[in-house]
């Protein structure tokens, strides 16, 4: 895939993911992850996540890209199943844009 075209893939992972919503788990590595349940797909995020710490402190690029991939795949599941999307988050982070990260942290205060 082009360079050009990677903005795309999240789109079209979000596509593939809410498809597979009515496949077979038996063929499906992402059916069978909403077969076993939030909970399932929720601890794979989490375990994916830990991977990325461990990878990043390995100062290996080639493995943190890989589990930083896995991290990102198994979020976009995690989304699918809430029925949510990856342009929900997007929006987020568009919103957040121009905002300080501590000017952010202290208006949390206030609430
Ligand atoms: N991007 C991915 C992707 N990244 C990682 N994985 C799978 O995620 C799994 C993670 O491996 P682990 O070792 O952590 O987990 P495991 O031991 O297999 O599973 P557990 O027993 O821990 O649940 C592996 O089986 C990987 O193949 C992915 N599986 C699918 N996709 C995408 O999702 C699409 C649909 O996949 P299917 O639904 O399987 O057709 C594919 O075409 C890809 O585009």
């Amino acid at each position: 895939m082009a360079t050009a075209d990677h903005h795309q893939v999240l789109e079209q992972l979000a596509a593939l993911l809410e498809e597979r919503k009515g496949a077979d788990a038996g063929s499906s590595y992402v059916a069978s992850l909403y077969k076993k349940g939030r909970a399932k797909i929720a601890q794979k995020v989490g375990e994916e996540g830990v991977e990325v710490a461990l990878a990043a402190v390995g100062d290996d690029r080639d493995e943190l890209i890989n589990e930083m991939a896995d991290l990102w795949f198994h979020s976009l599941v995690l989304l699918a199943d809430a029925n949510l999307t990856p342009a929900d988050v997007l929006a987020e982070l568009e919103r957040r844009f121009g905002l300080s990260g501590l000017e952010e942290k202290a208006r949390r205060a206030q609430d």
